[in-house]
């Protein structure tokens, strides 16, 4: 294997650095390149890794060029900068780290609170120009006031956890918050307009989604408690900035502190020079321990998946351990061949995938080999299937996947039969890995083999009678082709014949159709894995 090589584009901590090279990958730190979308596309197509931070744009266009890249590692939470369903359909994987700054924006959020509730910056601006405006600055008290959490999952939970300490009442709009962790937390669960008709302070912790986009806009903020204060440690946009900056203006919403932006970097904004307005340019993950947390971790998640496969943290795949990734990938090869196999036979619409794992192969991870098993089924109907995207386009095609798991074992340890449901037919195959953990096909049409998969190879269905391989054999030779193993199998004798042969090299249309010709072939394929 080469050595993969990754490209850090944002402000990483060094520790990211140090980890990749520890681990024998060739890292390249440029943090501010990020900024520069031209020459990111320009050099992307050098790397198998990317890892950024928020200021990186990983668009479809950067993907395009990224003809290498396996993985983009996010350092950090929010993956809103990265065009996930382009990077899918490439089969790049997306990972980010879900916790290793929670517990610093969740503070971020909270210090902008009581900066807001006393006007810190401002006092601090004014007592520094030498104004002693004692009695300009009053402040507003945090114990008993109700503070809204709209988005209750990891960050607004520390947040509500700490607002609980600070004696707050906390109350939280999240559809998906059960009651149970509500309780817990010591929140109460309410409707977002019971949030805004009793919040003080409203704080926002959802991602940006076509739901939560101006979730405060005008109308909700109409809604509001007079005199609300309102902080945005999660995402621009999740407010309307327009309609805040009149509503502070008329004096409904007595101030906002925001940490993130419509526009970032933010150089003008509605919000900007309104009182009682205060702005951090994205901040909020910005502590030595937190970045420190979310570098290593990446560092150690991007290297494991270039290095062994293992996958965590993917939002666009299921997870695959270390400990399981070495024995998961003879198994999803298998699928993938095995797969390709039954593919490369069907020329009927496919209506129906069905996985069977039989045996020890059934206890592993199953998700990987299955959209290796798919992946394998559909490319030669779409060349630009790979692993990552292969369930969500089975999905839109309308094709069914069905998984079944039994314990039982024949004469294998592990044995995977995919069977293909086509508009003619169905279509099914199965193997197994060896010890020399090579993938065989040992069954085709209930019928036992035991091929192993190679390159070129000929496959051919026909009645068990004298005669077919002498012709044959002659048929090759005749046309130089060198056979480099002879597999057959049949159901009975004079029954059903199936034969694989690998051959040095793809066979002609004209030899496949002199193959046709010999007398009781029933049909000829050229197979190619
Ligand atoms: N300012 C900064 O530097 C940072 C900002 N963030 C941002 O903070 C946000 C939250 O992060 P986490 O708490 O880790 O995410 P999370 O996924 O743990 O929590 C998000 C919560 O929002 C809820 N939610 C989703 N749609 C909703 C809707 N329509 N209405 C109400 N609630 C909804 C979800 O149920 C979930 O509980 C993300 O947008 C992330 O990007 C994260 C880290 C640093
Ligand atoms: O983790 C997140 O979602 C953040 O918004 C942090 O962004 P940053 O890494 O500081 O550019």
């Amino acid at each position: 294997m080469t050595t993969p090589k990754v490209l850090i584009s944002d402000a990483l901590s060094e520790a990211a650095v140090q980890i990749f090279k520890d681990r024998g990958i060739e890292v390249d730190f440029q943090p501010s390149l990020g900024k520069d979308k031209d020459k990111l596309a320009e050099i992307i197509g050098n790397y198998d890794g990317l890892a950024i931070r928020s200021a990186t744009k990983v668009t479809a266009k950067i993907l395009e060029n990224a003809t290498r890249l396996k993985v983009v590692g996010r350092a950090g939470i929010g993956v809103d900068n990265v065009e996930i369903p382009a990077a899918t359909s490439r089969g790049v994987i997306v990972m980010n780290t879900p916790f290793g700054n929670s517990i610093t924006t969740a503070e971020h959020a909270i210090a902008m609170m009581m900066a807001l509730a006393r006007q810190i910056p401002e006092a601090d601006r004014s007592t520094q120009a030498g104004k002693w405006e004692k009695n300009k600055f009053m402040g507003v008290e945090l114990t008993a006031k109700t503070l809204g959490i709209i988005g209750c999952g990891n960050i607004g939970s520390i947040v509500a956890d700490r607002a609980v300490g600070l004696k707050m009442r906390v109350i939280a709009f999240d559809p998906y918050l059960s009651d149970e962790r509500a309780v817990a937390l010591g929140v109460h669960k309410v409707e977002l307009e019971d949030l805004l008709r009793r919040a003080d302070f409203i704080t926002l912790h959802t991602p940006l989604t076509d739901k939560t986009r101006n979730i405060l806009d005008a109308s909700a903020i109409a809604k509001c408690k007079k005199g609300v204060r309102i902080i945005n440690c999660a995402r621009g946009g999740l407010v309307d900035e327009a309609a805040l900056a009149e509503a502070i203006k008329s004096g409904h919403v007595a101030g906002a502190a925001f940490d993130v932006f419509v526009e970032e970097p933010a150089t003008a904004n509605p919000l900007f020079g309104l009182p009682n307005v205060i702005c951090t340019p994205h901040l909020g993950a910005s502590t030595t321990e937190a970045q420190e947390n979310v570098a290593l971790q990446v560092a150690e998640q991007m290297s494991d998946y270039l290095l062994q496969g293992a996958i965590t943290n993917a939002v666009n795949f299921p997870s695959i351990s270390a400990e399981e990734a070495p024995r998961i990938k003879p198994f999803v090869t298998l699928a993938e061949k095995l797969g390709s196999f039954l593919g490369q036979l069907t020329e009927a619409a496919i209506k129906g995938i069905r996985i069977e794992y039989e045996g020890e192969v059934g206890k592993l991870n199953t998700r990987a080999i299955n959209a290796a098993a798919i992946t394998g089924v559909l490319r030669p109907f779409m060349p630009e299937i790979n692993m990552v995207n292969a369930a969500a386009i089975a999905k839109e095609k309308g094709i069914t996947i069905e998984e079944v798991k039994s314990s039982h074992e024949g004469d294998y340890e592990s044995l995977i039969r995919i069977v293909v449901e086509a508009e003619d037919m169905a279509r099914h195959a199965a193997g197994t890995v060896l010890q020399d953990g090579k993938p065989r096909m040992v069954e085709i049409r209930w019928i036992d083999m035991d091929a192993e998969f190679a390159p070129h190879m000929i496959y051919i269905r026909n009645d068990d009678k004298p005669g077919f391989i002498g012709r044959f054999g002659t048929l090759l030779g005749e046309a130089g082709v060198n056979v480099a193993t002879f597999n057959l199998g049949r159901d009975q004798a004079g029954g059903n014949a199936i034969c694989l042969v690998a051959v040095d090299e793809a066979v002609s249309d004209d030899l496949l159709r002199a193959i046709e010709k010999i007398p009781h072939v029933k049909r000829a394929r050229r197979l190619k894995f």
